[in-house]
């Protein structure tokens, strides 16, 4: 029996923020100013703090500004929409992105929907996903499009492949669908009402697992020789030993028999989600001080 590679997102991950600490030196030295990123988070749900700790170190480590604004979670939307519209309207703010999920009062769409398209980092506004999804220049969602750097990195040319993309969120699910559609990939969404899942994703060349169920895509679904990227995070408590662990959406043990590679939960997307979030930043500053795209990003 082969076993799969195992994708390094971590690795991968720091190559890119490596890149993109170099792209910032070449900015300071054109505009005499550091990119600079706002993180709204509202509410103290643990896992988002650890995220927007790292977004904010992460930041700092690749040489831009980090703008950290921590709300309590009984703050009211008008409040947040006021804030955000200062952010907008302040110069040294190249990226705006509020921490998801937001507390059940605020109305995430009204949020997100008063982000300047040009400084939304995240790309969850509706301008930017229209502009994706009618194949223009766009913000793209950093998740997503650190999965496709890491499909290309792996695959190459990607054109003519058959891809299934579990999961249908707006965050993931629907923009990855766009990013695989643009690569030319054969394209299909499977979800919670899709009929014979199993022999859906047994279709795929490559299936990218983003549902946020533990452990639901099962070895045997997975076509020999297929990659799969798997974007879940999912906190389990270990039957055996009690122990609290994150856990993919692919039964990864199951799965490495038939794969010809499979990104690993931690250490695989999850990652990439902040070092593209930098890249972002980076490539949203370059727009706003009207200078050409930064190349090798
Ligand atoms: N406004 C946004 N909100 C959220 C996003 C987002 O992109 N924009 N994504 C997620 C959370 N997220 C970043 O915000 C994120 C998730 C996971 C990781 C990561 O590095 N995961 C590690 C494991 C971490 C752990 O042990 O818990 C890994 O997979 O190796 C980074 C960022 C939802 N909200
Ligand atoms: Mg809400």
């Amino acid at each position: 029996m082969t076993i799969g590679k195992i994708i390094d997102g971590k690795a991968f991950a720091e190559t890119l923020r490596g890149k993109v600490a170099d792209g910032v030196g070449a900015f300071i030295a054109k505009t005499g100013r550091k990119p600079g990123l706002a993180v709204v988070l509202v509410g103290e749900d643990p896992a988002s703090s650890v995220y927007v700790r790292n977004k904010g170190k992460m930041t700092v480590a690749a040489g831009m500004e980090s703008m950290e604004f921590k709300l309590p979670a009984s703050i009211g939307e008008e409040e947040l929409l006021d804030l955000v519209e200062e952010l907008n309207a302040d110069e040294r703010v190249d990226g705006i992105l509020v921490q998801l999920p937001l507390p059940p009062h605020i109305n995430e769409a009204s949020v997100i929907g008063t982000i300047d398209p040009a400084k939304d980092v995240d790309g969850f506004h509706v301008v930017n996903s229209g502009l994706l999804a009618t194949g223009q220049e766009a913000m793209v969602p950093c998740t997503p499009l650190g999965c496709i750097m890491l499909l290309k990195d792996e695959l190459g040319d990607l054109s003519g492949l058959e891809a299934v993309v579990v999961g249908r969120s707006n965050i993931v699910g629907k923009p990855m669908s766009q990013l695989l559609l643009a690569e030319n990939c054969t394209v299909t969404i499977a979800h919670s009402r899709t009929r014979d899942i199993a022999s859906v994703v047994h279709r795929a060349d490559i299936v990218v697992a983003a549902v946020g169920r533990a452990e639901m895509v099962k070895g045997e679904w997975i076509k020999p020789g297929a990659t799969v990227i798997d974007v879940g995070i999912n906190r389990v408590t270990d039957t055996e030993d009690g122990k609290s662990r994150i856990v993919g959406d692919v039964a990864t043990a199951e799965a490495l028999a038939h794969v010809r590679a499979i990104t690993p939960v931690p250490g695989g997307v999850g990652p990439m989600t902040i070092a593209v979030l930098l890249r972002n930043t980076l490539v949203a500053a370059h727009a706003r001080a009207g200078l050409p795209r930064p190349e090798g990003l």
